[in-house]
């Protein structure tokens, strides 16, 4: 099975969502039926999020047995538990709270009122990557990655020109200081994402249209940390027209309405 990005082009954020949610699905549903179980990774933001609704508003969402899915996040803003700006909270809303989930089986990052400091919160999720890990690995076997991407380019919590991107040893970073709000954020390092199987970036909007560019140009990860995301099997970019308006023709899925027969 080879590695491969590719970029596949919806017309608008909201059929790009509905398709990115039809996709998951279908996955989810081979991945239990052959493995018995699928892991997932969840990320915040925009279009992380919207997925998710649209997930639960799809007539296919209880074709799932949602109590064989493991839940992971791909990074968090530190707050305390329910804060509208938590992704975790963020996600229970948009789907988690509505399908029948194994609550053992989700995993969030610690939340700011549990009585750690972030770098206890860092550690405690590091060693529940640990405890959950797969044979001769620190973390769990990840079917599927969501992640977003900010307009500066970066993925989960891992901003330009910070010393985050570039770390190998650890598997979950104390992000002090982020450019976005709020400064104190937990998140997943490069080499745990790039662990995962498949990573599905989506993205959408004028706004990502130049670090989506360059991303696929190959720009240096210290500049376009998005650049260096690479699943073991798939690296897709599910995008809208907008956000590819400086992707190469070429680099662009010639089938608009990709059917992903061949995804691994
Ligand atoms: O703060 C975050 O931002 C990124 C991108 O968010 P977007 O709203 O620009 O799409 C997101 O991927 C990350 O999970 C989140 O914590």
């Amino acid at each position: 099975m080879s590695n491969e990005r590719r970029v596949i082009v919806h017309p608008d954020k909201e059929t790009l969502a509905g398709s990115v949610a039809a996709r998951f699905l279908t996955k989810v549903v081979d991945l239990i039926a052959e493995f018995d179980e699928a892991t997932v990774v969840l990320t915040g933001g925009s279009m992380g999020i919207a997925v998710l609704a649209a997930i639960n508003a799809s007539p296919a969402r209880d074709s799932v047995d949602w109590s064989r899915v493991n839940v992971w996040w791909g990074d968090e803003r530190f707050l305390p538990e329910g804060d509208p700006e938590r992704n975790e909270t963020q996600a229970r809303e948009a789907l988690l709270d509505h399908v029948p989930l194994d609550p053992a089986r989700v995993h969030p990052f610690a939340r700011s009122d549990a009585g750690i400091d972030l770098d206890a919160a860092a550690a405690a999720y590091a060693e529940e990557l640990a405890e959950h890990a797969a044979r001769d690995s620190r973390q769990p076997h990840f079917d599927i990655t969501f992640l977003g991407m900010g307009p500066d380019g970066h993925i989960a919590s891992l901003f330009p020109e910070r010393s985050g991107i570039r770390e190998r040893e650890a598997t979950v970073l104390a992000v002090r200081n982020s450019p976005k709000p709020p400064p104190e954020r937990l998140s997943l390092t490069l080499p745990v994402i790039n662990s995962s199987a498949r990573i599905w970036l989506v993205v959408a909007g004028q706004d990502k249209a130049a670090a989506l560019g360059l991303t696929l140009a190959g720009a240096s990860i210290n500049e376009v940390p998005a650049a260096g995301v690479e699943g073991r099997r798939r690296t897709l970019f599910f995008v809208d027209g907008e956000a590819a308006a400086e992707v190469p023709e070429n680099l662009i899925d010639p089938g608009q309405f990709w059917t992903g027969a061949d995804e691994g």
